[in-house]
């Protein structure tokens, strides 16, 4: 393999920031393609035309995105396929069982990489148990979100990307729930059987989304002490507000010194979850150079845009990891 594992590559070189891609579903969508779907940015891939005609018009967009992304300097990226839960999938397309699942979980894998090729790392990604319901911005998870089976729910997604060899980290992104990332955090390796990462969804005020405060996530990782499981590579946080984003990850960083950490904002829009669409907030207060800056300085590994972010925020990302790490 072209190269070396992830968790190999953080460890030997210590001072090493990765950049990673933006956002992919809202790119996608800014170049044509509808995403509001309750499949979200999985939404072409579920078309027969895509695979069978290989010039097909959403084939080159999804190309041209992960090649800009690649360009402006992500050296990480992702694979589209946060909504692409076997519940989502199987209630919301024409795909019902286990094993066209894992051939359509197959060939995005498989394309996201021939997009990339074998220098760079592919991240397997998977929202949250409350994409599907579009809770991950409320992490309203009902009356018993202690009672909810999260196992069985991301089981399909997690068995194809564990066995993948295409994919070298694995995303619970845009945790938005105490509940679910307890459940996450207490599985061990023989369900979690290579590096992952977790992104939190929080808000502005600096608490998970379902009013969990940092204090309390902080706390029940450090409950895990050393029986953590040793995948866990990273904690951090994603679809965050970007003024708000560098507050919070310094919070984090005091309270788990030695947690490698993840970012990526978004790009300070608001996400309608009725209309399926990003509405616009109140202005960006900072630039990506200052925030780099604080994030770095804050323990981050790994830093890029989430939903809205574009190359172009990439490209200045990529600049001010250069000017600030000591890679
Ligand atoms: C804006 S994306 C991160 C989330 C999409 C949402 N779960 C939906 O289904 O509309
Ligand atoms: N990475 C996801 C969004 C997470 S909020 C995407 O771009 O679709
Ligand atoms: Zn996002």
């Amino acid at each position: 393999m072209a190269r070396p594992s992830i968790k190999e590559y953080l460890t030997s070189n210590p001072d090493k920031v990765l950049v990673l891609d933006g956002g992919q579903g809202s790119e996608l969508e800014k170049r044509g393609i509808n995403v509001a779907t309750p499949v979200w940015s999985t939404a072409p891939f579920v078309s027969d035309s895509f695979w069978s005609d290989k010039s097909s018009g959403d084939r080159e967009i999804v190309k041209g995105v992960f090649s800009d992304f690649s360009t402006a300097g992500a050296e990480i990226l992702m694979t589209t396929t946060y909504q692409t839960s076997f519940k989502s999938v199987s209630e919301n397309t024409s795909i019902k069982t286990i094993e066209e699942y894992n051939t359509l979980l197959n060939h995005i894998v498989q394309f996201s990489r021939d997009c990339i090729g074998e220098e760079k790392f592919l991240i397997g990604c998977i929202g949250p148990w409350g994409a599907h319901v579009c809770a991950e911005f409320n992490g309203d998870y009902g009356k018993h979100p202690e009672n909810e089976d999260y196992y069985e729910y991301f089981k399909p997604q997690l068995d194809n990307f564990f066995n993948n060899n295409n994919l070298d980290l694995i995303a619970f992104e845009t945790i938005p729930n105490i509940h679910e990332l307890r459940a996450i955090l207490s599985w061990d390796e023989s369900i979690l059987s290579k590096p992952f990462y977790i992104g939190l969804s929080v808000h502005e005020n600096g608490c998970l989304r379902d009013g969990s405060t940092i204090e309390d996530v902080c706390q029940l990782i450090k409950s895990f002490g050393d029986k953590i499981n040793p995948n866990l590579l990273l904690l951090g946080i994603n679809c965050a507000n970007f003024n708000h984003s560098a507050d919070i990850m310094e919070s984090i960083h005091k309270q788990l010194p030695n947690m490698p950490l993840i970012i990526y904002p978004n790009n300070n829009e608001i996400y309608d979850t009725v209309k399926k669409m990003w509405l616009p907030n109140s202005k960006q207060y900072f630039t990506w150079d200052t925030l780099v800056k604080r994030y770095i300085e804050a323990g981050a590994r790994i830093i890029g845009g989430c939903c809205r972010t574009t190359p172009d925020d990439i490209k200045q990302i990529a600049a001010a990891v250069k000017k600030y790490s000591k890679n």
